[in-house]
């Protein structure tokens, strides 16, 4: 089976078609107001109407409020949601009050921080293994830094889960080979500066992704 890609943190139409044209199974809506990524909701509805019915359309938010998610996910007619510094018990309510596939980011710096992904077993859909970004940061993600993939070395995980975190066409072959991914997310590793994705750095990684 291939390998499925998220292109993350998409803002203009012609860097979400590329993500599409370039085989993208999932695109990454950013609703967290300090990101450069951040989407008002006037420019998601345009963009998640260019999204076909074969490709996702992830929101990704950072401990959100019931108005938020109902807001973001009627404007961006999502198909998941991807949460961030959010409680287990939450992500249940937020998987339960809005019926869409869940994801749970666990950010991963030592074996140790693994440990996390126990409890979303029953409340999350999937995991997405992230890397802790620096103490103090705003971002919990985005930053463009890696984890040690070896720390997933015979990791028994208890949910379907992908990988991101400092992801970008150079890397993520080796990173699929390494820890036998099968859903891989990235955001910061195809933009030319934050905030500002780069066509060429999306194509480029979608073919190493499917390679
Ligand atoms: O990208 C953001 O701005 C962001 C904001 C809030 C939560 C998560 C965010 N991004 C996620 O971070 C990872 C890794 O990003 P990168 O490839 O290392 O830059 C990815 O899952 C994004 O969805």
């Amino acid at each position: 089976m291939p390998v499925q890609t998220k292109i993350c943190g998409l803002s203009t139409a012609a860097t979400l078609d590329a993500a599409i044209a370039g085989g993208a199974s999932h695109v990454g809506f950013v609703f967290f107001a300090p990101s450069p990524r951040n989407l008002s909701f006037d420019l998601t509805a345009g963009l998640a109407a260019r999204v076909p019915p074969r490709v996702a359309r992830v929101g990704v938010f950072v401990d959100p409020d019931d108005a938020l998610i109902d807001a973001a996910i009627a404007v961006g007619r999502l198909d998941a949601i991807q949460l961030h510094r959010t409680a287990p018990a939450r992500v249940a309510a937020l998987r339960g009050r809005t019926g869409l596939e869940t994801w749970a980011a666990v950010p991963i710096k030592t074996r140790a921080d693994l440990g996390a992904a126990r409890s979303l077993a029953g409340a999350a859909d999937r995991i997405l293994y992230d890397a802790k970004t620096p103490e103090g940061a705003t971002l919990p993600g985005g930053m463009g830094v890696r984890f040690d993939w070896a720390l997933l070395d015979g990791v028994s995980h208890p949910l379907p889960w992908a990988m991101s975190g400092g992801l970008d066409s150079a890397n993520v072959a080796e990173a699929i080979r390494r820890t036998g991914a099968t859903l891989v997310d990235v955001s910061s590793g195809v933009e030319s500066a934050p905030g500002v994705k780069d066509v060429d750095k999306i194509a480029a990684f979608l073919q190493a992704s499917a390679r």
